[in-house]
């Protein structure tokens, strides 16, 4: 297994401003995660899954504490630097798939590049491929609405991995989805870990967890767990 952080919490806290009240949210969380692994986090709802993934992605800033995220130190970069490095680097999968319903799943998943400036003739042949890798191939065309809800999701991993990005965040991928369906989109982001990509997903579903080479659990903000699943490439 590769050894190198993908990402590296020290210490990390943030909080939210509730009216005069400031509600914590994170209260100082120190985790590793080895790139090319999957990493689970769970916990009950508002113990901070979802605020830990947004500050990986530099969607929020981290109060205190030391955030390395590919190498880089996001607790000390600009709005620009994060701006850039989600772009072209990192992939988000929201649980309810956020694809533009008036653009085709291609144009969904060519977004991001053409975002970083690429040509849209490179985009759309990178697009395809990324498609054809969580097997969408032959559905570039069809507008969100006529595919099904896991093939939604499936588009949404493609529009986060284009471009050979090397860390994909998911909050909650399975939770709008069926069992099968989900167990499906696991298996499709547990297939891109083992090409070595790092994954670090939100779940409520302890059936996910089989996937997951480590899973840290957060309760009331604070990290109250770290368990390594030594079988996660061992399913069946
Ligand atoms: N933008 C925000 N403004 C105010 N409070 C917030 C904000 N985002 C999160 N919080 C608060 O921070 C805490 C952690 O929330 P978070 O969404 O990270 O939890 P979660 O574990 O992802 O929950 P769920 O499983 O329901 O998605 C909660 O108390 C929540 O109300």
């Amino acid at each position: 297994m590769a050894t190198e952080a993908a990402v590296t919490a020290r210490d990390v806290s943030k909080s939210f401003l509730m009216g005069r009240q400031k509600v914590p949210a994170l209260k100082g969380v120190s985790l590793g995660v080895a790139a090319g692994t999957m990493t689970a986090l769970i916990g009950p709802s508002g113990s901070g899954k979802s605020t830990l993934l947004h500050l990986i992605a530099g969607l929020e800033s981290v109060d205190s504490g030391e955030l390395s995220v590919l190498g880089r130190p996001v607790h000390t970069s600009g709005q620009a630097e994060l701006a850039a490095l989600r772009l072209r680097e990192i992939g988000f999968v929201y649980q309810d798939f956020s694809l533009i319903s008036d653009l085709t799943l291609i144009e969904n998943v060519r977004l991001p590049l053409e975002g970083a400036g690429i040509a849209r003739k490179q985009a759309h042949a990178a697009a395809g491929e990324a498609m054809a890798r969580v097997g969408l191939s032959g559905l570039e065309d069809r507008f969100p609405a006529e595919v099904s809800g896991g093939q939604q999701q499936r588009a949404s991993i493609a529009r986060a991995i284009v471009g050979e990005r090397k860390l994909v965040l998911a909050d909650e991928p399975t939770g709008s989805l069926d069992s099968k369906t989900g167990i499906e989109i696991m298996e499709i982001l547990a297939g891109l870990r083992d090409e070595g990509v790092t994954v670090v997903l939100s779940t409520h579903n302890p059936a996910n967890l089989a996937y997951a080479d480590e899973t840290a659990e957060l309760s009331d903000g604070s990290l109250v767990s770290l368990t390594e699943r030594s079988s996660a490439g061992e399913r069946s």
